[in-house]
């Protein structure tokens, strides 16, 4: 790694010298979380975002990662979904489904995908409603402090303009709190019908990991990361804040290239 270091409230920061070294330490980070929670609680519960990320992630589905990781206990999520068919170029899933599930043996009742046969309204709330399901049933453990799902893992990438899942900046659902699963009809980056977590879902769980790459994201990395003032309104991602739960950022060295590199250590 090239850098890491702990940020005073930013959580956990990991520059990779190449996408090579942040693929392979991203492994690594999952499948140990992964190993810990099926330990602990006999499921892992992961949502996933769509994005860069997945390609990010391919390690994975290789060695020793493919064989060692307690695929069986997996249980899958999305923490952002596009409104289009499961087998269109912009759906979520269908990124995870070519990139990952067909790759390792991941148990198909347990990927909970978003219904895309509804509109984006029905499908956040009928995904909302298999959430309560699960939660009821502990594979998806509960906040103690609200009455959040507390995932094991979410997963998410970001944009440039410093979006997380499909929360964008100045955007009204970074206000949604009664809900754990909204929708938006006015996406600015296409499509614009999304299904999105709400940050109280976000921030609740377990452990959050940011993965970014690429110079064209240095800017926002310095927004979310960085001490930069409340003059503006704060980026989606500076609002990724785990009331108790872990917060790591998986940065290529482009992306972390407008950090103020005084919080860490080599
Ligand atoms: O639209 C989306 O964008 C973000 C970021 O994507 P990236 O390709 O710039 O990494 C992604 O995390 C989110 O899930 C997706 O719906």
């Amino acid at each position: 790694m090239a850098l890491s270091g702990v940020h005073k409230d930013r959580g956990e920061l990991r520059i990779h010298e190449s996408l090579d070294e942040l693929g392979t330490d991203l492994a690594d980070y999952i499948a140990e979380l992964s190993e810990t929670s099926v330990k602990e609680r006999g499921v892992f519960a992961i949502a996933l975002s769509g994005g860069s990320l997945i390609g990010l992630m391919g390690k994975l589905c290789e060695a020793p990662y493919n064989k060692t990781v307690d695929w069986a206990k997996w249980y899958i999520f999305w923490a952002d979904e596009r409104a289009v068919a499961k087998n269109h170029a912009d759906s979520n899933y269908k990124l995870a489904k070519d990139g990952l599930l067909s790759k390792v043996p991941i148990v198909p009742s347990h990927v909970h995908s978003i219904n895309d046969s509804v509109s984006a309204e029905e499908a956040a709330d009928e995904y909302e409603f298999v959430i309560r399901q699960l939660v009821k049933t502990r594979t998806i453990s509960v906040s103690d402090i609200s009455d959040c799902p507390k995932f094991d893992l979410i997963l998410l990438g970001m944009g440039p303009d410093g979006h997380v899942a499909s929360l964008f900046p100045n955007h009204p659902v970074l206000e949604a709190n009664d809900e754990w699963v909204t929708y938006i009809t006015d996406s600015p980056k296409p499509p614009p019908e999304r299904i999105t977590f709400t940050l109280p879902v976000i921030n609740s769980a377990s452990n959050v990991a940011v993965v970014v790459a690429g110079e064209g994201k240095a800017e926002a990395v310095h927004l979310a990361i960085d001490d930069v003032g409340t003059d503006c309104p704060p980026l989606p991602a500076r609002m990724v804040q785990p009331t108790k739960g872990k917060l790591v950022w998986f940065l290529d060295k482009p992306a972390a290239s407008k950090l103020e590199g005084s919080q860490f250590s080599e």
